[in-house]
């Protein structure tokens, strides 16, 4: 059995996520927190893993407060900096017995569409990435864009691919979007949506796309269950779920 708590638990994604723990019969549910806890509650309530769904701006201290307490953490909040990984990295060198999971992205299709865009990319001329979201979001570009244009520009500055074809000169308004690791990224927010993202890659004559729709947050929990069984055996810091699976 392992002890689990749950940080952000009163929104969407901590709501679902004390759910599926409280339904899963290898799982205990032994704090459900929310801002003005402390993380050392977690552990005072016998927890060995927390599941981080809170804010940009709170997630990285909650991971250190984790570590500080010997917790493993499983973190899907998203907003993550290299260097704030980094501190997270050299961090667990004080406690090297401890994982931590920080996972952009928990729903199987948007890893396997992470995954597939990244060894697809070389061979195309020209990426962009179209992320939609609903629009209580608050951070833009997605974490999961982020994640996919990193691993995509990689991938394409392993192989030698120069940059995407452009001959936008004129853009006052900033109609092309963000450009992230070289790659061009657009974010829509629209009521009704929860979280998806297009991948688009061309060549003369052929377009390949690959799409990846989360239509309810349930769509998470595999994955954020995946983390937690898994992160024990796991330790240091690893980035996307990828890393806990065989693909
Ligand atoms: N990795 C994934 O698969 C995945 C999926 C969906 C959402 N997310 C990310 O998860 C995060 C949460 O999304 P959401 O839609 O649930 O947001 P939300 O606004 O519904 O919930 C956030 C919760 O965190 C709480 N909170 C704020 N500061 C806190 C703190 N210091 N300690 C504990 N709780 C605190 C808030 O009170 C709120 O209840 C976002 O960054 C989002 O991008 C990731
Ligand atoms: O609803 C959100 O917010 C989501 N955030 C993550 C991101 O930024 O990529 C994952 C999808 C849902």
């Amino acid at each position: 059995m392992i002890s689990v708590a749950v940080l952000g638990a009163s929104g969407r994604m901590g709501a679902t996520t004390v759910h599926a723990v409280d339904s899963a019969d290898d799982l205990t549910l032994v704090a459900a927190l929310d801002a003005g806890d402390e993380v050392a509650m977690a552990a005072r309530a016998g927890a060995q893993v927390v599941v981080d769904f809170t804010v940009p701006s709170a997630t990285e201290a909650n991971v250190h407060a984790a570590i500080e307490a010997g917790l493993h953490a499983v973190v899907g909040t998203t907003g993550w900096t290299a260097d704030a990984l980094g501190r997270v990295d050299e961090h667990l060198k004080e406690r090297p017995e401890l994982g931590v999971l920080i996972a952009p992205n928990f729903a199987l299709g948007a890893v396997l569409a992470m995954k597939l865009s990244a060894a697809a990319a070389p061979y195309f001329e020209s990426v962009e990435i179209v992320e939609l979201h609903h629009p209580d979001k608050v951070d833009a570009p997605s974490g999961t864009a982020r994640h996919t244009a990193a691993g995509i520009a990689a991938a394409r500055a392993a192989a030698g691919v120069a940059s995407s074809p452009d001959a936008t000169s004129q853009d006052p308004d900033g109609a092309r979007g963000a450009v992230l690791d070289g790659v061009h990224v657009h974010a829509v927010r629209l009521r009704g949506l929860v979280a998806h993202e297009e991948i688009l890659m061309g060549n003369p004559g052929e377009q390949f796309t690959i799409r990846t729709d989360s239509f309810d947050r349930v769509s998470f929990m595999p994955g954020v269950l995946l983390g937690i069984r898994k992160v024990a055996a796991h330790p240091g810091l690893t980035v996307g779920l990828d890393g806990y699976m065989t693909l």
